[in-house]
């Protein structure tokens, strides 16, 4: 038997799925994921959200202001889309740069959703536009339709709502974001082209147990929620796989402490900080450390069109990392991702 490596060099890791709010939330977390990450897709959920090229000009400029001195790590912005987007503004924004995607929020079905699309025949010339340019459409793929089950949100969105749209328009290229189940993973590995998916590191290692079973635990909250156990073993078997199609979102959603531990709590894990500590005791666990370089910093940058990130991060093996069950920001505590399982592998970078 081959003896247990002690470290793994990486090509530097991208997010392909991150929210780093505004303001107080911003300067906190901003950092967190600057410390390991070469670049991120950025969510637009703010409220107001991130509709127009204007508003994501500023809200770059927010986020770069909020980074350590000499950071290089880059956001790519993307365009919240609405009803009301107009595609020339979104052609704009992406032919200068600005804009590295447009996110689709059905409205209703997650956090800032509100402004979300209610009618998709309503975007369709901004599609089409996206389609004819090559920008990426990241999806938050579950219906609204308060009679499905939320557990089926995610399978019935597939069939009525992507498959209908992929033959409409078939050039157009789709992430769907944080897929959570073996339904999603099938759709992804039967698809021939301009078709992808994001997993999520908590995706990745808990199931609905950790939110339900023995007291109701917020912290394990978010959406689409996790889903029974096989579905968890689907998402690490495309995750492990080395399949293209597959790559790291970690859809790192902070909220404070106080707006998460309400009756009607917020969705959404904090992960940001142990995510590649994480994703290297998930990929050892199946013996597939070797493919966690292709989820984490290949195969993202290969779907956008991007090169790889030049830089390396070195994952060595220790103690258990002593991490603080909480950091501190301008809006109050925000909980870690606990994964119920000590994390052995220390992150090193190299200096910016
Ligand atoms: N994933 C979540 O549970 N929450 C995200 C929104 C999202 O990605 O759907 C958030 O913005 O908090
Ligand atoms: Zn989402
Ligand atoms: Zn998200």
């Amino acid at each position: 038997m081959k003896p247990r490596p002690d470290t793994l060099t990486l090509r530097q890791p991208d997010d392909w799925h991150l929210h780093l709010r505004d303001g107080a939330m911003l300067a906190a977390v901003a950092p967190q994921s600057a410390r390991h990450f070469g670049r991120a897709i950025i969510m637009p959920n703010l409220v107001p959200p991130v509709v127009t090229g204007d508003d994501a000009a500023a809200y770059r400029q927010r986020i770069l202001a909020a980074l350590p001195e000499g950071s290089r790590f880059r956001p790519l912005m993307t365009l919240y889309l609405t009803e009301a987007s107009d595609p020339e503004d979104v052609a704009r924004a992406h032919a200068s740069g600005l804009a590295t995607a447009v996110k689709l929020y059905p409205a209703g079905a997650t956090t800032n959703s509100a402004s979300g699309v209610r009618d998709i025949d309503k975007v369709r010339p901004v599609l089409e536009r996206m389609a004819e340019i090559g920008m990426p459409l990241c999806i938050h793929g579950e219906v609204t339709d308060p009679a499905i089950d939320i557990f089926d949100r995610e399978a019935v969105f597939i069939d009525k709502v992507l498959k209908p749209l992929r033959k409409k328009i078939p050039d157009l290229k789709i992430v769907m974001e944080h897929v959570t189940t073996q339904t999603a993973v099938d759709y992804v590995r039967d698809s021939s082209r301009n078709l992808a998916a994001t997993i999520t590191t908590h995706h990745l290692i808990i199931n609905r147990n950790a939110i339900l079973a023995g007291g109701i635990r917020p912290h394990y909250y978010c959406l689409p929620v996790a889903k029974r156990e096989s579905h968890r073993l689907a998402l690490v078997e495309a995750a492990v796989s080395g399949d293209r199609r597959f790559f790291l979102g970690t859809d790192s959603a902070p909220h404070s402490d106080p707006a998460k531990l309400q009756p009607c709590g917020c969705a959404g894990i904090f992960t940001a900080p142990v995510t590649l500590s994480c994703l290297a005791e998930v990929f050892e666990a199946v013996r597939k450390l070797d493919k966690l370089e292709a989820f984490a910093s290949l195969n993202g940058p290969r779907f956008y069109g991007l090169p790889p990130n030049e830089a390396r991060v070195t994952l060595r093996r220790g103690a258990p990392l002593e991490l603080p069950e909480a950091i501190q920001t301008g809006e109050g505590p925000v909980t870690l991702f606990d994964p119920g399982f000590p994390l052995h592998w220390h992150v090193e970078t190299e200096a910016p």
